[in-house]
């Protein structure tokens, strides 16, 4: 007999008044990489976001991204693509030691208004690992064939 222990790392979510009933963030697929986040504004009135304007929107959960990690809110390309409606900070950086609400900061590049209802999916979280450096000063850079080139520098 084979046991299977999930050894994923544990994303550990807490509940806020305003995530009352609403769907833990998921996976929608097998292999989706990122969770898909819902919209925690008030049922009885939708966000209503007009062309050029951003907002806030709150997911009604706090999440303990486990040490090492970061979380990233990204857009959904789905609601981009048909509405544009985009993250504005995207890749959003959700950090290790947050313990806030996470928010999701659309803005709507498109040109109709774009109506936020309650438990709408609006953005994706991706788990991803993060290292830490040391920082370090030195008086000059270490030579490579590169050098300065950039932006460019090695043709179309
Ligand atoms: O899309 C986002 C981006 C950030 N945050 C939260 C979690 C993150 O840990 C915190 C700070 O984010 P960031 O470091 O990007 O913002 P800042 O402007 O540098 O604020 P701070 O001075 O609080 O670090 O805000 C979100 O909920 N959603
Ligand atoms: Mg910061």
């Amino acid at each position: 007999m084979t046991i299977h222990h999930d050894t994923r790392p544990t994303l550990n979510l807490i509940r806020l008044t305003n995530g009352e009933g609403l769907d833990l963030p998921a996976y929608e697929s097998k292999g989706a990489a990122g969770m898909d986040l819902r919209a925690a504004v008030d049922g009885a009135t939708p966000l209503m976001l007009s062309p050029g304007r951003r907002a806030l929107v709150p997911t009604g959960f706090i999440f303990e991204i486990p040490e090492g990690f970061e979380g990233q809110v990204r857009p959904r390309s789905g609601l981009a693509f048909k509405n544009g409606i985009t993250c504005l900070n995207t890749p959003g950086t959700v950090d290790s030691d947050y313990r806030g609400e996470v928010k999701v900061l659309l803005v709507n590049l498109g040109d109709e208004p774009f109506v936020i209802e309650r438990g709408m999916r609006i953005a994706q979280m991706v788990i991803a690992p993060v290292t830490q450096v040391r920082v370090a000063e030195s008086a000059a850079a270490s030579e490579t064939t590169r050098g300065a080139g950039g932006f460019g520098s090695t043709g179309v």
